[in-house]
């Protein structure tokens, strides 16, 4: 199996380097822009095989997207990442015209990969892949909601005191303030998590998830990475091992949850063709309405893409 990263800061090197260390692809090619230095990290990372044991080669290229022909999934993972006081839809125009390159560029060589998003704002970098390759949604899709509920278990698990490995959760919506996290469908080795912990302290909980990104980009000045990385790597091992693992994943809604058209996160089963099912949970009014919320802002982010598109057609 062939995976391409492209990107190779803080995200994409992070994904490249679990993907190797775990042995998820045969070949791992790094790509980026600036010169030499997807080259530089994908060298450290296979120079680091010998000490960890790993034989997952990793090749690093400036924009040779030769290269990376034939890959079976592409992680994008290039565009700029927020600093403290911005939100992620301040991303917007420098990424999109980022993500509609890569896209162009990945498909010219591997026009059967499938395509998995991280670049931000999330949701909408999403749309735009989409826009630009025409794949369908099995085939091109976001990496937010893994990170997401990663968050919101480690944070449990501290609150608990047990493993983290015991919390299993699922969160809804778009990769912002208004994501969706759903206690109800969260459990402790099986456990409904609401008999474990008080009602106020898993509310601060939830908040502390929803903004459990920007908490980063206010401690280390620019966005997390080794979760994100971890994360999207996650996605990919589940792609190329068929595993048909069920994650929260940010794909094109059209009709589930009674939404046509929105890139918002969903639980999916994810395997070799990339998006196998789509699965509707029965929310409650509360949760239905949280979900419009979260709905309505994505499409606002769409729609300002949209025009933007418009307004320069590099964009379109
Ligand atoms: N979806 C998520 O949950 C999530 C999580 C973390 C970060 N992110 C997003 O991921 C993106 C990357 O974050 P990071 O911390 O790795 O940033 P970074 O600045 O460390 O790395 C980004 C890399 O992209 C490269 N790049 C820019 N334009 C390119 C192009 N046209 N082709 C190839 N490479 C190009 C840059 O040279 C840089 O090396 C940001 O947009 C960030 O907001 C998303
Ligand atoms: O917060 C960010 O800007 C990066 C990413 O979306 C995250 O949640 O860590």
């Amino acid at each position: 199996m062939k995976v391409t990263v492209v990107g190779a800061g803080n995200v994409g090197a992070t994904c490249a380097d679990v993907l190797a260390t775990r042995e998820i692809a045969n070949e791992v090619v790094l790509v980026d822009i600036k010169e030499n230095f997807a080259k530089g990290k994908a060298l450290d990372i296979w120079q680091k095989a010998p000490i960890i044991g790993y034989d997952t080669r990793t090749v690093g290229v400036t924009n040779d997207y030769a290269r990376t022909a034939g890959s079976d999934v592409v992680v994008i993972t290039s565009g700029m990442p927020r600093k403290p006081g911005m939100t992620r839809d301040d991303l917007i125009s420098i990424n999109a015209g980022i993500v509609k390159t890569v896209t162009e560029n990945v498909l010219e060589h591997s026009p059967n990969a499938i395509i998995i998003i991280v670049s931000n704002p999330l949701d909408v970098m999403t749309y735009q892949a989409h826009l630009t390759s025409k794949l369908p949604r099995e085939k091109v899709f976001g990496m937010a909601g893994i990170l997401d509920t990663a968050r919101y278990r480690a944070f449990l698990a501290e609150a608990l005191n047990v493993s983290p490995k015991d919390i299993q959760a699922v969160l809804m919506g778009g990769h912002g303030n208004t994501m969706v996290p759903l206690p109800r469908y969260t459990t402790v080795g099986g456990i409904p998590v609401t008999e474990l912990i008080g009602k106020e302290e898993l509310a601060a909980i939830v908040d502390r998830t929803i903004n459990g990104g920007g908490e980063l980009v206010n401690l280390i000045g620019t966005s997390a990475w080794y979760a994100p990385g971890a994360a999207a790597a996650q996605m990919v091992e589940a792609i190329v091992r068929d595993q048909r693992r069920v994650f929260p994943v940010c794909v094109e809604l059209k009709g589930e949850y009674g939404i046509d058209g929105v890139y918002l996160g969903a639980p999916v089963i994810l395997g070799k063709n990339g998006i196998e099912r789509i699965i509707e949970l029965q929310l409650n009014d509360e949760e239905k309405a949280l979900l419009e919320t979260s709905r309505g802002h994505v499409k606002e982010v769409m729609d300002a893409l949209d025009k933007m598109s418009k307004e320069q057609p590099a964009n379109a």
